[in-house]
This record gives structure tokens, C-alpha cells and sequence, in this order.
């Protein structure tokens, strides 16, 4: 068995996330590793419903944000630390910065309330009770919100967070950049903007650097 390790995706919509994971989970299985992919919201069949809920139904900021961190916390009972407790790799696209961008700075709730539900939905889930789980590495794809909105506007319909404006997406942005700048041994910066291949091979440095693959030359 290895070490477990919690590694999240996050970025604005249409930062290039999705096109990565799967890459990055079969590479992590090739050097040996067990690994559970996932997702927030959802990645269990409660928390699917509830990301349902939050991609096309109207709602408002306390209850979009009460559903997120309800996903959450399912998410982290039924899949997040029984995988961690088995020695296996998490990737999970999105979680906690994504409700501090989103919720956050995108829709302006209030940083410390995010901040007290944060230790609330994420504290005495897993096999250490005063823990509050927290990603070991995050991902963080950058990419410019005109650059995002372009790419997505070719790609599929838009959902109730992807048909928001460019303006909330330049807030979501600095959201996450300022919790970048707050957890930087956390995060690593991904330069998303980049051709594809220029961006599997930041990300594949980045997990290499932290020890789960081996380094390319
Ligand atoms: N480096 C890239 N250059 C150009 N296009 C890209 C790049 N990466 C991804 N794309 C395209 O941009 C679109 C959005 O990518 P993707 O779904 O991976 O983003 P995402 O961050 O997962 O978005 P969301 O969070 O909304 O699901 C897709 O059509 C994808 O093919
Ligand atoms: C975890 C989380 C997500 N969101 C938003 C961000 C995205 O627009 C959607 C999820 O869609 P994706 O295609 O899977 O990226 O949900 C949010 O607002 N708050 C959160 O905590």
C-alpha cells in the first residue's frame, strides 16, 4: 500500500480541468498507485442530486452554498476518507477553494461564514476526529476569463454558473488567486492559457515534484 494523498483540480469554468484528470489518474495507476477520481459537487449519489440542484435550479447564495458544503460532507464521509484510510490517491476535480471563489468572491457571501462551514462540513469525517481534511496538493488552472469563456462558448450549453457574466468569472479569479496566495506550499500554479500539451507536462512536473511520479528528464 502507499501513502494516500488528496490532490484537487481547481480553476474557472473552462480552465481546461476536465481534460486533464483522467491523464493524470492514469499515469499516477502506472507508477503504481490506487487512485479514486472524483468530483465536487458531487461523487456520491447524494451529492450528485444535490450538484443537479446547483447547475439548473434557482436559488440563492445561503442556499447554494448550504447545498455545496451538504454535497461536501457526503462526499468526504462516503468517498474522500475511506480512500485516504486505504492508502489511495484522491483526485477530486474541484472542492473547498471552489466554494471560497465561487461563493466567495464570485456571489460575495461572507469569507469568515465560508470559513466556520468549512470547519464544520470537513471536521470528524475520517479516522482522526479533530482533523480538518484539506487537500495535500491543489492544482490550480489559470487561464484568463475571456480565454475561458471562449473555449466553453465552442464547447457545450452553458449551466447556471457557466452562463454568468465575464465580470464573475474576473471576481471567481481573483478568489482563487488570493487563496493561493494565502495556502502557497498548497497550491500550484498551472498556466492554462498554454496548448494542451504544455499543460500536461506543468502538471505531470508539479506531481513529480511532490514525489508520486517519477521525474521526467
Ligand atoms: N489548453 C487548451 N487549449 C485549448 N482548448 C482547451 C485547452 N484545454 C481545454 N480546452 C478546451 O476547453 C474546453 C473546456 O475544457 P474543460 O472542460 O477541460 O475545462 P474545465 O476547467 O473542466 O471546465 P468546467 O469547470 O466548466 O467543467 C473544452 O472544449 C476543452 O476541449
Ligand atoms: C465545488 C463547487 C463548485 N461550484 C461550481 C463551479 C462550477 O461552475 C460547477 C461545477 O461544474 P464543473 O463542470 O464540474 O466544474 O459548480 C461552486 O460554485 N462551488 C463549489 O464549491
Amino acid at each position: 500500500m502507499t501513502n494516500g494523498a488528496f490532490i484537487t483540480f481547481e480553476g474557472i469554468d473552462g480552465a481546461g480541468k476536465s481534460s486533464h484528470i483522467d491523464a493524470l489518474a492514469q499515469a499516477l495507476r502506472a507508477a503504481g498507485h490506487t487512485v479514486t477520481l472524483t468530483r465536487e459537487p458531487g461523487g456520491t449519489p447524494l451529492a450528485e442530486k444535490l450538484r443537479e440542484m446547483l447547475l439548473h435550479d434557482s436559488m440563492d447564495a445561503l442556499t447554494e452554498t448550504l447545498l455545496v458544503f451538504a454535497a461536501r460532507r457526503d462526499h468526504l464521509r462516503c468517498v474522500i476518507e475511506p480512500a485516504l484510510a486505504r492508502g489511495e490517491v484522491v483526485l477530486c476535480d474541484r472542492f473547498t477553494d471552489a466554494t471560497f471563489a465561487y461563493q466567495g468572491a464570485g456571489r460575495g457571501f461572507d469569507l469568515e461564514v465560508l470559513s466556520y462551514m468549512e470547519r464544520l462540513a470537513q471536521t470528524g469525517v475520517g479516522l482522526q476526529p479533530d482533523l480538518m481534511r484539506n487537500p495535500d496538493l491543489t492544482l490550480w488552472f489559470d487561464v484568463p476569463p475571456e480565454v475561458a469563456a471562449q473555449r466553453l462558448s465552442a464547447a457545450r450549453a452553458p449551466d447556471r454558473f457557466e452562463s454568468q457574466p465575464v465580470e464573475f468569472f474576473t471576481r471567481v479569479a481573483r478568489g482563487y488567486a488570493d487563496r493561493a496566495a494565502g495556502a502557497p506550499q498548497r497550491f500550484a500554479r498551472i498556466d492554462s492559457s498554454q496548448p494542451r500539451e504544455q499543460v500536461a507536462a506543468q502538471l505531470r512536473a508539479v506531481v513529480a515534484a511532490r514525489g508520486w511520479l517519477a521525474q521526467t528528464p
